[in-house]
């Protein structure tokens, strides 16, 4: 049957709806075959993640891999055409690897809602997939003790802001939550210019994508002025934005994104806390860079 009010000379070009039809279900059997045989390479590296644990002396292993799930994203964002949102296509992948990494391994994801816990708990369940078991906490240091004491916890908490109560951000590899590093930001889809909205943290390591953000802590015994701290970045030769300054206990915090994959052991961390007044340099991990898209977000987002 031909759909009704088709123009007549449309006709002779339009296919028929069922042949249409036919040709979907046969993309659907690819699609789901595919999947089914993506499954199958997932099982092979597990093997190989527990085979390099068991190398390494180590008697489990962390599935997630934010960096390489990052990847991955980043290669669909580079092929992606047409009228299907990029992400619409980011949300499936999303579902996808973190379906995968629950074949591997247990995987949770307890979730600080701050200011905005509707907000906070959309985008973790949006990026960790449906079925992942999520938890609602009132604490960020919950949170962050919770993920300190499970390799399979992912933490979510809100980028930080500067009238937060707690600085979690500021105890971050300290104290009880040691083994705790940010690993990556959410979402991975935004528009150019817009700072992350949700920090995930965990045990896991963040690694070099090729287009990261490092994250530092300062500690001052003083209050010290944005332009300060700014021109001690330089000094050190490191190029990134102070995103917040606090004041907590008498301490002075500043959290400072750098640009690019900075490890623990660089020499200009060292330089920075060579300089007047810095009493701490903290690196608390850092995340692969977002997709930037201009009018990826919807209205309403
Ligand atoms: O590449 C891996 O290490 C995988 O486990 C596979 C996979 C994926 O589905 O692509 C799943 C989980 C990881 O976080 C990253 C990627």
């Amino acid at each position: 049957m031909r759909e009704a009010g088709m123009a007549d000379q449309d006709r002779g070009e339009v296919k028929q709806l069922g042949d249409v039809r036919r040709e979907i279900d046969a993309i659907d059997a690819q699609m789901h075959g595919l999947l089914m045989e993506r499954t199958e390479l997932v099982r092979q590296v597990a093997e190989a993640k527990a085979q390099a644990a068991s190398d390494a002396g180590e008697g489990s292993f962390i599935a997630f891999r934010p960096g390489r799930e990052a990847e991955v994203l980043r290669a669909l964002a580079a092929r992606h055409q047409g009228p299907l949102p990029l992400a619409v296509i980011f949300r499936l992948w999303r579902e996808i690897m973190s379906a995968k990494t629950r074949l591997q391994g247990p995987l949770r994801v307890e979730v600080f809602g701050g200011a905005d816990p509707l907000r906070l708990w959309d985008l973790a369940r949006g990026y960790y997939g449906s079925f992942t078991p999520m938890n609602l906490r009132e604490e960020a240091m919950d949170v962050l003790r919770r993920v300190s004491k499970d390799r399979s916890v992912i933490g979510v908490l809100p980028a930080p802001q500067p009238d937060d109560g707690d600085a979690w951000w500021a105890m971050l590899g300290r104290g009880d939550t040691a083994p705790v590093r940010v690993v990556a930001c959410l979402p991975f889809l935004t528009e150019e210019g817009v700072l992350p909205e949700a920090y995930a943290v965990a045990q896991a390591d963040f690694e070099e994508t090729g287009a990261d953000t490092s994250l530092v802590v300062l500690t001052f015994s003083e209050a010290v002025s944005a332009g300060a701290v700014e021109a001690q970045l330089q000094e050190a030769g490191l190029a990134g934005t102070l995103y917040l300054r606090k004041e907590q206990n008498g301490q002075y915090y500043a959290l400072i994104g750098l640009t690019g994959f900075i490890s623990a052991g660089d020499g200009r961390l060292e330089t920075l806390y060579n300089q007047d007044g810095i009493d701490g340099v903290q690196l608390i991990g850092g995340y692969a860079d977002p997709v930037r898209l201009a009018g990826c977000l919807e209205k309403g987002e």
